[in-house]
């Protein structure tokens, strides 16, 4: 299928619409160094362990399978443990802790290429949606001036309510191809992450867009990418 014969997108956020897919990495790094510093982890954590294990997932998957790449295996704890708690969920929550102080102090400016395909898409009508494994969507959006612009929002929050299970598997963008009323197969997903190219591929969408915003088009194409592109204005 082509892009343009799409009857709905359904978008990545962290890293296809906005730039905070680096914001999340920087935070996931800084996190991670000081506790394997803590604790003798080896080998050091590195952009690798992110594009790996992170990326794309929900917050404590991330977590999760970060440390049991180094044998390491830590109580879950609950998402209400605070930042600082040595649970699978506090170390989620004292990197959260970080993104929110990042985003903060750095604001979120939309990428440009991405915002010129919303609106040519919105201009023909086309429903969208935004599929992201984050709990910060909702604040993003509106930090990136991009709150009310899409009428489907399948995030972290949606997806831990409903049961749902996170990229790679396809569920969260089953169900925004659902809400929006359109069968997978007419579809197109936009993904920056492998685990969430693997998720657009295993939900049978018509179209996968992979954008290579550092994962690299091999491991793009691999996880089931029909196309790379560097920048979605190549859509446009
Ligand atoms: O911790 P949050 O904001 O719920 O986000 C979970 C994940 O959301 C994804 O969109 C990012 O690619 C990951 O880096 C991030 O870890």
């Amino acid at each position: 299928m082509r892009f343009d014969d799409a009857a709905a997108v359904l978008f990545d956020l962290d890293g296809v619409l906005t730039p905070t897919a680096a914001v999340h990495m920087r935070a996931w790094e800084l996190m991670f160094r000081q506790y394997f510093a803590e604790h003798e982890i080896a080998p050091p954590y590195t952009d690798a362990d992110y594009f790996a294990h992170v990326d794309g997932r929900p917050r404590y998957d991330g977590v999760r399978a970060t440390l049991v790449s180094r044998g390491v295996h830590l109580a879950e704890g609950a998402p209400s443990d605070p930042p600082g708690t040595q649970t699978v969920c506090g170390l989620g929550n004292t990197k959260n802790a970080l993104v929110n102080q990042l985003l903060a102090a750095e604001g979120v400016e939309p990428y440009p290429g991405s915002v010129r395909v919303v609106d040519a898409l919105n201009r023909r009508g086309v429903p969208m949606a935004v599929v992201s494994s984050s709990r910060n969507t909702a604040a993003v959006l509106e930090a990136a001036g991009l709150g009310g612009r899409f009428p489907v929002v399948v995030d972290g929050a949606v997806a831990a309510a409903e049961h749902l299970a996170g990229k790679p598997a396809p569920d969260t963008f089953l169900r925004a191809a659902e809400r929006l009323g359109v069968p997978p197969d007419r579809a197109a997903v936009v993904e920056d992450a492998v685990s969430g190219v693997a998720a657009g591929r295993a939900g049978g969408f018509g179209l996968v867009v992979g954008v290579d915003r550092g994962a690299g088009p091999t491991a793009l194409m691999e996880a089931g990418a029909d196309v790379v592109v560097r920048d979605l204005g190549e859509l446009a």
